[in-house]
Formats: C-alpha cells, sequence, structure tokens
C-alpha cells in the first residue's frame, strides 16, 4: 500500500481576539483524498479554525502548510489560486444575479484576463476564455443538477438550491482543497441526502479533498473518513468517525447538547 500523502498539515495553531482564546494549541492533518470533518459544540472554534486555513483570520502562533507550502504568508485571493475553495456559514451569493452568473463569479480569478484586458472582449483572448469557462461550468451544473434553474436570479431559489449553487461556485475554481463550513444547516432531509452524495461525489469522482465543519452526526458518521474534535477552542479528540463519538471526552463536552443523538441522526437518515 502507498503511503498517504499530507495535504494540510496544520501545526500549533493559537488565535486569539484580544482576551478571547478561540484556538489554543491546534495540530492537525489531512491526506489527499480525504474527508475531514471538524466537530464540536457551538462556540468550539471550528469556524475559527477553517478562517485560519482560508486566510480569513492571521493566527498569533503555528503553522499551516498546503502541499508542504507555507499558506499563511499566502492572500486570500492567492489561497484559490493554488486550489483552495471554500463555502460559508451564511450563504454569500449574489442574489439579483443569475446563478450561472454567481458560478462565473467563482471562476474569473482563473482567467488570465482581467479588468483591463476584459475591455478588448470582442476583439481577442477573453471571449475564448469566457467560453472555456461556460462549457466547464455547465458539467458544474449538470453535476449539482442544477440546470433547471440556471437562468434564475439566486435569490429566488429554495435554501437548498442555494446551498448547491455555493457548492458549484467552490468548485468552478477547480480546487484540489474544499473548505465547507456546515454544508447541511438549515436543510430538511432529503436536501441533506443529496448534499451528502454530492460531498462524497466531488471527492470520489473529483479527486478534490473535504475538510468540513457539521453539526449533523449522523452525516458526519456517515461520510467523514476522519473526525477532529475541538472543545473551548483545544482539540479534545481525533480519529475515526465511530471510535470519536464514542469518545468519553468528546461525549462529555456534547453533554445536553440535541444535536449530539447520533441514533436519532441514524434513524432519520
Ligand atoms: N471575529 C471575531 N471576533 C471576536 N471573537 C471571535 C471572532 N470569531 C470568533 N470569535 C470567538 O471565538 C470563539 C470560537 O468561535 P467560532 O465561531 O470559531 O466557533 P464555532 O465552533 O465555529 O461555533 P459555531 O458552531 O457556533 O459556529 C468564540 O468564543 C467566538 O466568540
Amino acid at each position: 500500500m502507498t503511503e498517504p500523502t499530507k495535504m494540510l498539515d496544520v501545526a500549533n495553531i493559537s488565535l486569539r481576539f484580544g482576551g478571547v482564546k478561540a484556538l489554543t494549541d491546534i495540530s492537525f492533518h489531512v491526506d489527499e483524498g480525504e474527508i475531514f470533518s471538524l466537530i464540536g459544540p457551538n462556540g468550539a472554534g471550528k469556524t475559527s479554525m477553517l478562517n485560519c486555513i482560508s486566510g480569513r483570520y492571521k493566527p498569533q502562533e503555528g503553522s499551516i502548510q498546503f502541499d508542504g507550502k507555507d499558506l499563511l504568508s499566502r492572500s486570500i485571493n492567492d489561497r484559490a489560486k493554488i486550489g483552495i475553495g471554500r463555502t460559508f456559514q451564511n450563504l454569500a451569493l449574489f442574489s439579483h444575479m443569475s446563478v450561472i452568473d454567481n458560478i462565473l463569479v467563482g471562476r474569473h480569478h482563473m482567467m488570465k484576463n482581467n479588468f483591463l484586458t476584459g475591455m478588448l472582449y470582442w476583439v481577442g483572448g477573453a471571449q475564448k476564455e469566457e467560453a472555456e469557462a461556460r462549457a466547464e461550468i455547465e458539467d458544474i451544473i449538470d453535476f449539482l443538477e442544477i440546470q433547471h434553474v440556471r437562468n434564475e436570479p439566486a435569490g429566488s431559489l429554495s435554501y437548498g438550491l442555494r446551498k448547491r449553487v455555493e457548492l458549484a461556485r467552490a468548485i468552478a475554481i477547480q480546487p484540489k482543497l474544499i473548505l465547507l463550513d456546515e454544508p447541511m444547516a438549515g436543510m430538511n432531509l432529503e436536501e441533506k441526502e443529496d448534499m451528502a452524495r454530492y460531498i462524497i461525489e466531488l471527492n470520489e469522482q473529483y479527486g478534490i479533498t473535504v475538510v468540513m465543519i457539521e453539526h449533523d452526526m449522523g452525516v458526519v458518521v456517515d461520510i467523514s473518513h476522519r473526525v477532529a474534535v475541538l472543545d473551548f477552542g483545544q482539540k479534545i479528540a481525533e480519529g475515526l468517525p465511530e471510535a470519536v463519538v464514542e469518545d468519553e471526552q468528546v461525549k462529555t463536552a456534547y453533554l445536553g447538547i440535541d444535536d449530539f443523538s447520533l441514533d436519532d441522526e441514524k434513524e432519520a437518515m
């Protein structure tokens, strides 16, 4: 068997906001091809951790490497260029723009032509480049089954569909790694099942490595290869999902929290 390749290496990350310690000495790694979930109660530091990887927050201590290269010295835009895509906890679509234009926004950073050369759109390369981007985006639209709403304004869609459009936009940058912040939040059972299927397929068919924050424990156990658990900004467990949910420290952290009723979730799925 070949050794797994380490894609993301998070080492000793600490992040403070004034006196609030959002993350303390967090280390974990994600192998190429994995679906890796970050879980933990509200306020545990999950989004802060994702924001350190995506470049929104700059930790005071520690390092993050992506494909063996330092990530913390890079800008947010640079991260997209080197293959890191993300979706947000709260939807971040342009509601008045069509679905297809929202997805194209994700793609634009990859285009060689910028605003100035774009002014020469009808003369040369930009037109061809845009046509190529649109063709690739049609594949993503097919994959996520959003053909029927491709020309609708994003704001007119159901919540579940908008989440899918956001995912499409993140895939459009052709990421090697995708960061998903609560992809199933606010979804009904059918929408959750669809989203779980898309995540598995984007991982298996598109070969995209996934780091996901998710509260639905049934989904986490069903689709994650490995899981890390945060509580009060500290990592309290890491490992295979079935083992992590049986961990006593993890159970204590979740004590009294309805999200953590694995049996109920399993029945519901
Ligand atoms: N921009 C910020 N400014 C100040 N404090 C922040 C900021 N972002 C996060 N925090 C604090 O850091 C801690 C961790 O928050 P974070 O949002 O990362 O947790 P979380 O596990 O994602 O929670 P949830 O599941 O509710 O989304 C909390 O105490 C939060 O108030």
